[in-house]
């Protein structure tokens, strides 16, 4: 699924700009060009990618001389991807006991009424006590399709839901949304026929429905196929009723899955679910951070602890600034400057935290760390270039002593130590699918350690008390 590897593509790019001893117009626009070929084989919309090329340039080109531009195509295209994959607002969420109306619009065949019915499973396991109101009246076999689906084996605890239909779409719905409102039932799903973008009329009666029903939620559901299509179509439903969330159907497939990102640009909504197989349980919940972590690859354990503790709306700089490589002083010298984050994003490992023993410290540091040359500064191993001469010539331009320049390397040493045989247990699925992704990354969300690492560390405590002594150890 090409989706799933995109981020690692581009990754991919990304890292062999780093390698280039020098920056050029050649070697950025090499990269910027492989990043845009690997955002349309997975099928993103050509217009976006254009806009989205020409930020990551301008962005590059305006850069003040004398600023790093390695640095700066890897925070514009990073800041990019976060916007094509973040729509900056959740979707509304169903609250048990509180009634909810969703509706669910899409192409025909996109997979509508399938998506009714695991959504309702999703939401009946949750608690939930569904509806489902068949307004599909164009498709005799809907209501019948609709129905059936809990008589096959692994939708049984969908029994219970009830099923309204009648002649009139609009009507259906509306009747079919009161009924059940009434009879107090929290969640109450809305099928609707599919449509086409040139179907004026059809779109015509899905805005009278959903004026009808005053949905709660509207999803656009998009089968993973549709390709490059799926911006105008979603864009087409979004001129027509307030789309707030979409669904990617068929991802068990051979789709590129790159039409998500268009999606979600044409309606500005986040995907939320997946569906992949015909079945009632084949869906998964979307979580855009997953993705984005995973275009983060390694340093996901640095996203966990970021998303815990760092506000949404300054994440993407701070991740931004996690993204860069191996870990190199620049690395540290750059994310020292929210120290507030840092210290809790570090809290549990090597406590860099200390450099913060009063402002004094880091500032001495900073200092430092302006002594110091560009490869020493991007070097993964500073300790190496970082002889005793050299140390006198930065104590001596920072107006620090020898021996704080020492103690700055020590403390890198060690942070990088043990940064490394962390993060080297963390390899992400490399070729697998969506579902094995998603369930290695849910596992990671809810603070789960893998296997593997955990075999090396003992357990979780045997990691928490790792990190602790990390955190005794290195002190400036
Ligand atoms: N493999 C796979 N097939 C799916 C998935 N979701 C739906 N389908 C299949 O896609 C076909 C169309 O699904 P429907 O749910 O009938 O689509 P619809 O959007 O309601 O169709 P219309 O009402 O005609 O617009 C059916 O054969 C489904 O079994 C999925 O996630 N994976």
């Amino acid at each position: 699924m090409v989706l799933a590897q995109l981020g690692e593509k581009i990754s991919c790019a990304l890292q062999k700009m780093r390698n280039s001893t020098v920056v050029d117009e050649g070697v950025l626009n090499e990269c910027i060009n492989e990043i845009n070929r690997e955002l349309i084989i997975a099928d993103v919309d050509y217009q976006l990618l254009s806009n989205m090329v020409n930020r990551i340039k301008e962005a590059v080109v305006h850069r003040p001389v004398g600023h790093n531009k390695r640095i700066a195509i890897e925070q514009a295209v990073f800041k990019e991807l976060f916007k094509m994959l973040d729509p900056g607002k959740p979707s509304f969420t169903p609250e048990k006991g509180k009634t909810s109306v969703v509706i669910l619009v899409g192409l025909q065949g996109s997979g509508k009424t399938t998506t009714c019915t695991k959504y309702a499973y999703y939401y009946k396991k949750k608690g939930f006590k569904p509806a489902l109101v068949c307004a599909d009246t164009f498709r005799a076999c809907a209501l019948d399709q609709l129905s059936k689906m809990h008589k096959k084996p692994r939708s049984l605890s969908l029994e219970g839901a009830r099923f309204y239909t009648v002649i009139d779409p609009v009507e259906v719905a509306v009747e079919g949304v009161e009924l059940f409102k009434k009879e107090t039932r929290d969640l109450i799903i809305v099928d609707t026929s599919g449509r086409h973008k040139q179907d004026n009329d059809l779109f015509e009666e899905l805005r009278q429905l959903s004026e009808a029903t005053k949905p709660d939620l509207v999803i656009f559901v998009m089968d993973s196929s549709i390709g490059k299509a799926a911006f105008s179509q979603a864009r087409a439903f979004k001129q027509s009723v307030a789309v707030g969330a979409v669904i990617v159907t068929k991802m068990d497939g051979h789709a590129k899955g790159g039409g998500a990102l268009s999606a979600i640009a044409a309606t500005k909504s986040p995907v939320i679910f997946i569906g992949n197989g015909e079945r009632v349980d084949d869906f998964e919940d979307f979580d855009v951070d997953r993705f984005v972590r995973r275009l983060l690859g390694k340093y996901f354990l640095f996203m966990n602890k970021i998303h815990e503790v760092v506000p949404m709306d300054q994440q993407s700089e701070l991740l931004q600034k996690c993204s860069k490589g191996d870990l190199s002083l620049r690395m540290i010298f750059e994310l020292s400057s929210n120290m507030d984050h840092l210290i809790q994003v570090f809290s549990k490992l090597p406590k860099l935290v200390e450099l913060d023993r009063g402002k004094e410290g880091m500032a001495k540091a900073k200092a430092m760390m302006n002594s110091m040359t560009n490869e020493e500064l991007d070097s993964s191993n500073p300790v190496k270039l970082i002889n005793e001469s050299r140390k006198k010539r930065i104590a001596r331009g920072s107006g620090c002593k020898i021996h704080e320049v020492t103690k700055l390397i020590e403390m890198y040493k060690e942070l990088a130590k043990k940064y490394w045989s962390l993060m080297k247990g963390f390899k992400m699925p490399k070729k697998g699918d969506m579902n094995a992704l998603s369930r290695s990354m849910s596992a990671q969300h809810m603070g789960k350690v893998p296997p593997r690492i955990l075999r090396q560390i003992g357990s979780i405590s045997g990691l928490e008390d790792l990190m602790a002594q990390i955190g005794s150890n290195s002190r400036l």
